[in-house]
């Protein structure tokens, strides 16, 4: 049975201000509505794991004053609201609405998708491409008619190729479609290495590039800490660094998504730090470089004429991205950008948008 989660919802004043408890100042300034700034609106579309893993993060961090829930279960839905609000002793003033119609999206600010299908043990994220290009269908065209100004940031998998379907099927700018992309990667990678060499993984300067799968490269070349490159010390100290030991680092990487989804079924918490931290960057205007996806065409020798969407480091800003950076590559880890890129490219030209 439905309950009433609000006062309102019983049959009481829907505004507290007016119940006489709180009165405006004698020259009747201090009304509720006077200098009211403009609220920043959040929505995540998809309330499993990892909607609920990005929700919960931005709430703990204050990012927002008003996030919007949605999904197409009901029940699961409110719950998940109701849940969440009942932490409100705890936490900054946030209104969360949810709705499974997209309007509750209206002015978002930042839409970021996480429904649809999620890999089980043994799958690979290329498995989920065909579901879930039928939910975006339905999907981006809603969110970018409700949110026309709104920065598109895409979870679901395959991400790299459904960030180019939320690109064409919404039609917004590709420096307003963001990918998740290897910003998990990146840090996957950096755990890794500060482990191993016993320094806090913030201080790592470390990227995964390329698609956010199989394919990821982990650009060696770029590895420092405190302004040393690792690679070079680590491969004078340790002959065991050759390019068998770094491909096996690479390996572990990308093998991580699937130890933890062979162990608990999927992955959450990681992916809602990363996600906050992007949604940080964008809506605090900080300027922050992140290895996200991005429009690639003529980056590192992929064509002009083949709009993919992998990871490079980008700067992220209120106004989506800002610039990708011209990382310098070896010519190895070049072509490996360009073979994913190219692969990506393909399956994007299947689906035919
Ligand atoms: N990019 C990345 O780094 C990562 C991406 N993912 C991806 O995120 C996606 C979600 O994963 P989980 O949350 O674990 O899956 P989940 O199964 O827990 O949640 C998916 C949610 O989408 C909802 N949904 C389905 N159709 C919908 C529609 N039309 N409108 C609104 N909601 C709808 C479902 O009801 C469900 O609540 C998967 O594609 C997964 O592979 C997961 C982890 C990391
Ligand atoms: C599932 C997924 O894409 C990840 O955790 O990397």
């Amino acid at each position: 049975m439905k309950k009433a989660s609000s006062l309102s919802e019983l049959g009481f004043d829907a505004d507290g201000a007016s119940s006489g408890f709180f009165r405006p100042v004698a020259d009747g300034t201090s009304t509720p509505t006077a200098h009211r700034r403009r609220l920043t609106k959040i929505s995540v579309i998809g309330t499993g794991n990892v909607g609920m893993a990005i929700a919960q993060t931005i709430l703990t961090r204050d990012l927002a004053d008003e996030i919007a829930l949605v999904d197409a279960l009901p029940d699961k839905l409110r719950g998940e609201m109701l849940d969440l609000q009942h932490a409100a002793a705890f936490l900054p003033r946030t209104r969360l609405v949810s709705d499974t119609d997209s309007a509750v999206t209206k002015g978002s600010d930042l839409v970021i998708i996480t429904a649809g299908a999620r890999q089980i043990p043994g799958e690979t994220r290329l498995n989920l491409l065909q579901r879930n290009v039928s939910l975006f269908r339905k999907i981006v065209p809603a969110v970018a008619e409700h949110s026309p100004e709104a920065l598109l940031l895409i979870v679901s998998n395959p991400v790299d190729i459904l960030t180019y379907v939320a690109w064409k099927l919404s039609g917004f700018p590709a420096s307003r479609v963001i990918g998740s992309g290897t910003n998990l990667d990146s840090s996957r990678f950096r755990f890794l290495l500060a482990e191993h060499l016993d320094v806090n993984a913030q201080d790592v300067q470390a990227y995964m590039v390329g698609e956010h799968g199989d394919s990821s490269v982990a650009v060696w070349s770029s590895v420092s800490v405190a302004g040393m490159p690792v690679l070079k010390s680590l491969q004078q100290s340790h002959s065991s660094f050759d390019e068998a030991a770094l491909e096996g680092i690479r390996r572990a990487v990308v093998d991580s998504a699937y130890e933890v989804i062979s162990l608990k079924g999927y992955t959450s918490w990681a992916i809602g730090y990363s996600v906050a931290s992007l949604a940080a960057s964008l809506l605090r205007d900080q300027r922050r470089i992140h290895p996200v996806s991005v429009l690639a065409a003529g980056f590192h020798g992929i064509a002009d004429d083949h709009p993919v969407f992998i990871s490079l480091p980008a700067r992220l800003g209120r106004a989506g991205v800002l610039g990708v950076a011209e990382m310098e590559l070896t010519e190895e880890e070049a072509n490996k950008v360009r073979r994913s890129a190219k692969t990506l490219w393909q399956n994007c030209q299947l689906l035919g948008l």
